[in-house]
């Protein structure tokens, strides 16, 4: 197979070629005479990717002096699981107002609690995303924070690769990162909630070791810190109503959920997704489901988010909605439930012009949580169990071992634990 995309940007035409094998790397890029370009991507110009059979480095991407573009092949996702770039307009993820919430005034707000709570059920089922407007959220500190992940973003790459999260300390700076075995199209920067967190050693189900992590901070940008803790302190209260409301939800006692979250794991990203010269081949995050119990989402005005329909199965764009937070519940919640609510795929389209960013907050128990069926939810409706009990830190030490490394496996997933 040779495949030739044609594609008009910023007049120029590319044409990029991808050979059928790609264990042939670095031979199957295709582009033999290539210039180091400035154009696009000043600043990922200067990446590279290390090719752990070979040690040789290679740009990400390359132009020819003929204006061909190839990007790298790890990059390629598989025919059928490529964006489709051209979209037409349709009915978005549903919108909830919290100012009831915010209301001093009880008697007024059972019935409208109750409606919220509804929606919130409705939303859950129907998609397992929703997006929150009056959530309380200081709008000064996620603009603070914004900046500061921008200009993070921006230091040259030595200063970056100071705080690189490793196989051992999941927490700093990270480009390249695999989603279902092929590389994402961004650069992360992760910080535990907690700090210093405590994780199992490793993935092993008898080892109960466990290492304690600390976060890394940029010894020169403590701006990145300052603004960090502002908004960390305003989105885990975000954070603990929706989980009040997700129990409501599902007719559960408001606090019932609230033990799990004694000792979070909880953990903030800072996702930076560059201009990508063929955003029809790449992805900023393959599709994929987050694991943990809910993820609490801040996203640009850019867009590029898109969530899988549970109704046909179409990828849905998430349209920008100024200071929205994006919510969706995660494999924790959707076994809790007992696949009342399903946590749902989703991945990030990339642009060839605009780079992205975004903030999310993945609300997770303590790594010591048996996450399995709720007993309460388990009733006529709803019979019997559908999961065994897994053990959170354990499946989450071995998830991240994915993001590091191509696996012959696939990585570890809730259906594992299915009762048939
Ligand atoms: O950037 C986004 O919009 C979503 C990112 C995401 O899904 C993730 O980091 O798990
Ligand atoms: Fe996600």
């Amino acid at each position: 197979m040779d495949m030739s995309i044609l594609m008009q940007k910023s007049s120029i035409i590319c044409t990029l070629k991808r050979s059928d094998d790609d264990s042939k790397l670095p031979g199957s890029l295709m582009v033999t005479k290539s210039v180091q370009v400035q154009c696009i991507i000043n600043h990922w110009s200067q990446n590279t990717i290390e090719l752990p059979s070979t040690g040789i480095s290679h740009q990400f991407y390359q132009i020819s002096s003929m204006g061909e573009v190839a990007i790298h092949p790890v990059f390629i996702q598989d025919l059928e699981h490529r964006p489709k770039i051209i979209r037409t307009e349709v009915e978005g993820i549903p919108l909830i107002d919290l100012s009831v919430l915010n209301s001093p005034d009880s008697s007024v707000s059972d019935d409208n609690l109750a409606r919220l709570v509804s929606e919130i059920a409705d939303a859950s089922q129907k998609w397992g995303f929703f997006q929150v407007i009056n959530h309380g959220v200081q709008s000064e500190y996620r603009e603070k924070f914004f900046l500061a992940s921008r200009k993070f973003f921006a230091l040259p790459k030595e200063e970056k690769l100071k705080v690189k999260r490793d196989e051992v300390n999941p927490f700093g700076y990270y480009d390249t990162e695999l989603t279902k075995n092929v590389r994402d199209w961004k650069e992360v920067f992760d910080i535990s909630v907690d700090d210093p967190t405590f994780v199992p050693a490793s993935h092993q189900p008898d080892d109960k070791e466990l290492r304690q992590l600390t976060n890394q901070w940029p010894q020169y940008f403590p701006e990145l810190r300052e603004a960090y803790e502002l908004y960390a302190e305003e989105i885990l209260k975000l954070a603990f109503k929706l989980l009040e409301l997700i129990a409501l939800s599902l007719g559960l006692p408001k606090t019932r959920l609230n033990g799990f979250f004694k000792d979070h794991t909880s953990r903030i990203r800072l996702n930076h997704y560059p201009p990508c010269p063929t955003p029809d081949l790449a992805l900023g995050v393959g599709r994929h489901k987050d694991g943990g119990a809910l993820t609490i989402l801040a996203q640009d005005d850019v867009g590029g988010l898109e969530v899988r329909r549970k109704t046909d199965g179409e990828w849905i764009l998430v349209k920008p909605t100024p200071d929205a937070y994006i919510i969706n519940v995660g494999d924790i919640v959707q076994v809790w439930s007992n696949d009342k609510y399903e946590s749902v795929e989703h991945r990030v389209m990339v642009n060839s012009e605009k780079e992205r960013f975004s903030i999310p907050l993945f609300f997770n128990p303590a790594y010591y949580t048996w996450v399995e069926p709720l007993e309460e939810l388990i009733n006529e409706q709803n019979p019997p169990p559908k999961y065994k009990a897994y053990n959170w830190g354990k499946f989450f030490s071995s998830r991240r071992r994915s993001n590091f490394k191509k696996l012959e496996v696939e990585n570890l997933q809730i259906y594992h634990f299915r009762i048939n």
